[in-house]
């Protein structure tokens, strides 16, 4: 489990660590740290970090002590490094020991500091770290424009100036790095996006804060959590015991969501799916997947709240292309009023942001909206949404008591008294239309199986995350990967689990 942290938490581990220890040995450690992946860095693209251009941005705190004492240690392997002071203040021991190890420093000026970008191989961000709050002043801000016209490698220290390095927030200009060499521990905001995009690559340098940490705030599941948390069929299990899947979902008119939710349900490893809904998409589940039981829901039965003749199920999921009309409200209520887990997504979002009193119930709920739908589930502005979205996520999961399962570049799980769970599979080709409708199907099958809601959820993203880079082929975004449809990613799914 990668876990991450609130500045304030990463503060009081280092005031504690610190008292142990000789004054300035936390600076010396983050500052070697760094000085060796900037050295790795310049030997990989240069060849040697001898004879390399070497810019420093440097704030008033501690960030830019930790760059300006890095920044000397290139020095003394022979870079040419060149700093930028722009702050009322800078870090005396910091800028001495650059001095005297050949550097040199020049008050801000905006001119030659997009120069000196410009002609860097690499730029070190030592603006601000856990100390930064709010939009960028001046000229911090333009600084951190011009990081996007370096001709070299940008390497934030700690945090990227302009992400809040508790939330990931981003409220004005922000510097966008390839790499984030961070201290201690990571810092929430790094995990989760916009942060974690302009963070790039993050390498954590251990400076010893391990044994004062608290419980994180943030978490990400690796491989092995998921491996691990995975349901899997031992001799005794049977369809039945391996977790029965209902599945509520499509309409005459949407009848898509409801084959691509079956898909992922069946191809996640439900023991069996139960299929319900209107004539039209129930016959094209049958097509498609032949192993869904289906039945053609009964509207007057639906009406009295009976679920009756669609046969037990462990768990439902609820949405995917149902419509909202007052047939849609009847069957959630009906889904909602099972004291089995159900999860919600789609239309059933939709359903419950109208009338929140089908939330009012004892069995665990899963909630997966993305921002639209979170900012009507909870009447805020989507962009609020999107600048704060660990807040948002969080929010959801108190005051609507479910788990929730924010959808996004990065996707975030909420549960109250639990650290938020970000997901780190994924790639940018799975913002296509439908791919919602797998992922309900996966973390349906994975409640079925009896995982608690939290796991189910962000084992479910895991695991759709990795099948939808399997179905895009292997490398990058842009060299590698191809196009994927909805379909793909639960055709896929069966590969990605191989290697779980
Ligand atoms: N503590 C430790 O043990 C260790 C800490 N370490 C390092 O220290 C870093 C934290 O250092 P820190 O506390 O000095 O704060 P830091 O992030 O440099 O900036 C604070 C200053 O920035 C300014 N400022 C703030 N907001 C701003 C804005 N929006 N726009 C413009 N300016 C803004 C404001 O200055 P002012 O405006 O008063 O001039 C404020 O005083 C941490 O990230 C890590 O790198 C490592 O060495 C490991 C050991
Ligand atoms: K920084």
């Amino acid at each position: 489990m990668r876990t991450a942290y609130t500045s304030d938490q990463i503060r009081s581990a280092e005031l504690a660590l610190m008292a142990r220890l000789p004054e300035g040995t936390l600076m010396d450690r983050a500052a070697t740290g760094l000085a060796g992946v900037c050295a790795h860095l310049l030997a990989g693209s240069r060849g040697r970090v001898y004879g390399s251009r070497v810019a420093l941005l440097i704030g008033s705190g501690d960030n830019g002590g930790d760059a300006l004492y890095a920044g000397a240690r290139l020095a003394r392997r022979g870079a040419r490094v060149e700093a930028v002071l722009a702050g009322s203040r800078t870090h005396e021991g910091g800028l001495a020991a650059l001095r005297k190890a050949g550097g040199r420093a020049h008050p801000y000026d905006a001119a030659r500091a997009r120069e000196l970008l410009a002609d860097a191989d690499l730029v070190m961000d030592g603006l601000v770290g856990i100390g930064g709050s709010g939009p960028l002043r001046e000229p911090y801000g333009t600084l951190a424009e011009l990081t996007a016209e370096a001709g070299g490698l940008v390497v934030a220290v700690d945090v990227p100036s302009g992400v809040d390095a508790s939330s990931g927030r981003v409220e004005g200009p922000a510097v966008r790095a390839h790499l984030t060499v961070t201290f201690g521990a990571y810092k929430a905001g790094l995990l989760v996006d916009p942060g974690a995009t302009h963070a790039g690559a993050v390498e954590l340098v251990d400076i010893g804060l391990g044994p004062f940490l608290p419980d994180p705030e943030v978490a990400a599941l690796t491989a092995d959590d998921v491996a691990d948390l995975l349901p899997r069929p031992g001799e005794e299990s049977d369809k039945y015991r391996r977790g029965v899947v209902g599945i509520a979902a499509g309409s005459d008119r949407y009848t898509g969501a409801a084959v691509l939710s079956v898909g992922g349900a069946v191809r996640a490893g439900a023991g069996m799916v139960r299929f319900a809904s209107s004539a039209e998409p129930v016959r094209l589940v049958r097509a498609r997947w032949p192993e869904a039981i289906t039945t053609v829901l009964d509207p007057s039965l639906v009406l009295k709240s009976s679920l009756d003749e669609v046969g037990r199920v462990q768990a439902w999921v609820l949405g995917p292309g149902l419509g909202t009309g007052p047939e849609a409200h009847a069957v959630a209520r009906a889904v909602l009023s099972t004291g089995v887990p159900v999860l919600v997504d789609a239309d059933g979002l939709t359903l419950v942001a109208k009338d929140r009193t089908l939330l009012r119930r004892a069995a665990p709920t899963v909630l997966t909206p993305h921002a639209g739908e979170l900012s009507r589930l909870l009447g805020v502005p989507r962009e609020h949404i999107e600048a704060g979205r660990l807040d948002h996520v969080r929010r959801a999961a108190a005051e609507l008591g479910a788990t929730v399962l924010l959808k996004g570049s990065t996707t975030l799980v909420a549960e109250e008294h639990r650290p938020v769970r970000v997901n780190t599979t994924g790639t940018p080709w799975l913002a296509t239309g439908g791919t919602g409708d797998v992922l309900s199907g996966i973390a349906g099958a994975l409640l079925a199986a009896g995982l608690t809601g939290y796991d189910a959820a962000s084992c479910a993203a895991y695991v759709h995350g990795l099948a939808a880079r399997t179905a895009a082929g292997g490398g990058a975004v842009g060299r590698g990967q191809a196009p994927i449809a909805a379909l793909d990613v639960a055709q896929a799914l069966p590969e990605a689990l191989r290697t779980l």
